[in-house]
């Protein structure tokens, strides 16, 4: 199957006041055409930084330091700026967390819509596509101004502004972390529905672990700037390896069976300000041995995935901390 992304040991740093964040430390990943990704992990774990890699869309203090990042087959790092704005326009769609921060409050939302298509499009096509989104009453939504629609119906028309060139690639960052919890399964469905009909890839950024798990193909689990675990989401989810995804999974609510504590991760997560030169994971991990505090663990394909720890698959039953 070809690859929409392939990202070969990136690394990005932010310039910072304090001294360089490394928020990348050597992404490797590619996502499949078609498939959707769920990027899981806590806050700070380098989830957005990677996503808006994708785009090249970072901050003018972030710099690629090693790597590189192919989307579509171009190198967007090493590209011209004409070349990236094309690649943008054409084969990227961008929804982010706060639709209100990607609508422009002073434009009806038929004309952000047409603009968004990139042509004269009629008032019949902005509406169908107002439609395939879920949204009830299409002709009064595209005569709104943002403010006007609930946070969930904004979303909406940043999911179909995102889907209207057709992209090749949906980069999707917390799409309904904003959003009142009893809409937020809906939002995600007609998000999924559209790029279903699309064929297009989707990349979901997300702190939720059983929220995407009903969505994604494969999981991509990030600490400390790398993937430390990815796989198809079945087999990550329900019979995690890596330590920081058991971990994980404990501390998520949602899918504890009654009596289950949900455990919190003890410890912080680490903030890299250089190649971490171990696992980065060790001084939060129970199962730990001597050599996890030396060696950088490199992926290794460990039952049906790939792992980023030194000891997966060494172990047959992993020791468990007592409760
Ligand atoms: N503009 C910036 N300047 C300096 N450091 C930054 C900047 N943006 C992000 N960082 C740092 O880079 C690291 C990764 O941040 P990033 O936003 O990619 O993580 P995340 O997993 O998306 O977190 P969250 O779940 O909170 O959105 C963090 O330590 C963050 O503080
Ligand atoms: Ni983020």
């Amino acid at each position: 199957m070809s690859h929409i992304v392939t990202c070969e040991n990136l690394v990005v740093t932010y310039r910072a006041s304090n001294g360089p964040v490394r928020a990348l430390d050597g992404v490797d990943l590619t996502i499949s055409e078609g498939e959707t990704l769920a990027i899981v992990g806590e806050s700070g774990s380098g989830k957005s930084t990677l996503g808006m890699a994708m785009g090249r869309l970072l901050p003018a203090e972030a710099e690629r330091e090693d790597g590189r990042m192919d989307v579509a087959g171009q190198p967007v790092f090493d590209i011209a700026a004409n070349d990236l704005r094309e690649l943008r326009r054409d084969l990227l769609g961008f929804v982010f967390q706060n639709p209100m921060v990607a609508l422009d409050p002073t434009m009806r939302i038929g004309r952000q819509m047409q603009r968004a298509m990139g042509r004269r499009a009629g008032s019949e096509e902005i509406h169908a596509l107002l439609e395939r989104a879920e949204l009830d009453d299409p002709a009064r939504v595209a005569k709104s101004f943002p403010h006007q629609l609930s946070g969930g119906m904004a979303q909406r028309v940043v999911i179909a502004m995102a889907s209207a060139r057709t992209p090749r690639l949906l980069i999707a960052d917390e799409p309904t972390a904003s959003l009142d919890a009893s809409i937020r399964d809906k939002v995600m469905g007609t998000l999924c529905r559209l790029r279903a009909e699309s064929g297009a890839s989707l990349v979901i950024l997300s702190h939720d672990v059983h929220m995407i798990a009903r969505h994604a193909d494969r999981v991509a689990v990030m600490y400390g700037g790398r993937i430390v675990e990815q796989g198809p989401t079945g087999r990550v989810l329900d019979a995690p390896v890596h330590p920081y995804t058991r971990a994980l999974l404990k501390a998520a609510a949602g899918h504890e069976k009654p009596g289950d504590w949900l455990t919190p991760i003890p410890g912080t997560p680490p903030l890299l300000s250089a190649r971490c030169a171990a696992c980065s994971f060790e001084p939060r991990c129970t199962v730990s041995e001597e050599n996890c505090h030396t060696t950088r663990p490199e992926p290794r394909e460990v039952e049906g995935r790939e792992v980023l720890c030194l000891l997966a698959g060494t172990q047959t039953e992993p020791k468990e901390a007592a409760r």
